[in-house]
């Protein structure tokens, strides 16, 4: 089966929700796209989850490459597209499309994520006309935390409505093929979802945006270390894990591990020989 083309992926808006979420590696991506999954981000967010940094920002172009090239083995049907780090797209159009070029050369994407809105614009325009699709990503957007007062609700007030409604319509402009709407009021993720011609994302956008993403770890009870409001849990996968992992401890203490089974034989022949 032939993988999931941008257009097809335009063609749900208004039609059926697009179902997205993040993956890091090759099994995660080839259970996701079992699951059901069109589009498969490689999230900087494996700035945390996968290498336990801090916060997004110290991932680097050569790490997400090795990331997506691994979820590109394990996925052949959905859509796969980079999320371009921090500082691989800031200083300009130049090196905004050399980076996001790597992604399609090398990691085996469709396609590129840049988070920000008009601050951007010309930036992802670049990237656009350079023929590398652009899916925007605006609200709260995780490289800008330290500057926007940390993980927090965006576009509450009217001034920072307007500025929201401003930068979708400037991606818009730049030529996004979708958009990502992250911690934004349900009415407001509304408003924009009804104004743009391309599907929006939401994470923490309420139930009118045209699909839905979810960071891996999130969905199968992976990430202990915080669950934003928008987060369901649907497997508490750790557990199963400590369980597992216990358990084999256990028995390599108590020798139960290995049995007969799990162990090779040599013929008595042949050990009669070398003990000769
Ligand atoms: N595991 C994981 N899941 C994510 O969704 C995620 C990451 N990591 N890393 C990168 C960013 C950081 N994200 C976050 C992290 C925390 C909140 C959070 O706790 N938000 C508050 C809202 C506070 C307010 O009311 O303004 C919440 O209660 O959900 C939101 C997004 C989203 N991204
Ligand atoms: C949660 C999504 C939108 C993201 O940017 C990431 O996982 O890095
Ligand atoms: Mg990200």
């Amino acid at each position: 089966m032939a993988r999931l083309t941008i257009p097809e992926i335009q063609a749900k808006k208004g039609k059926e929700p697009i179902v997205a979420l993040t993956a890091y590696d090759v099994i995660s991506a080839r259970l996701a796209e079992e699951a059901g999954v069109e589009l498969i981000l490689i999230g900087d967010s494996a700035a945390m989850v996968v290498l336990g940094h801090e916060d997004t920002l110290p991932i680097t172009m050569e790490e997400m490459l090795i990331f997506s090239r691994a979820v590109a083995r394990g996925a052949r049907k959905a859509l796969l597209v980079g999320d371009m780090p921090f500082l691989s797209y800031q200083t300009g159009p130049p090196e905004a499309i050399l980076n996001a070029g790597r992604f399609l050369k090398e990691g085996g994407c469709q396609a590129v994520k840049i988070e920000g809105g008009e601050e951007v614009s010309e930036i992802v325009n670049a990237v656009v006309k350079a023929g590398i699709p652009v899916l925007g990503h605006i609200g709260l957007t995780p490289q800008r935390a330290s500057a926007l007062g940390g993980y927090k609700v965006q576009g509450r007030d009217l001034d920072s409505a307007r500025k929201l409604m401003r930068d979708a319509e400037a991606l818009i402009s730049a030529g996004v093929f979708a958009l990502i709407l992250e911690c934004v009021p349900s009415e407001l993720a509304r408003r924009i979802t009804e104004k743009v011609p391309v599907p929006t994302i939401g994470i923490g956008a309420g139930p009118h945006t045209d699909g839905q993403i979810l960071v891996f770890h999130d969905v199968v009870g992976l990430w202990p270390r915080f669950k934003p409001k928008f987060v369901r849990t649907y497997a508490e996968v750790s557990k199963e894990i400590l369980r597992a992992v216990s358990t084999y401890a256990e028995d390599v203490k108590q020798r139960r591990f290995p049995g007969p089974e799990e162990s090779f034989r040599i013929s008595e022949e042949v050990l009669r020989a070398l003990d000769s």
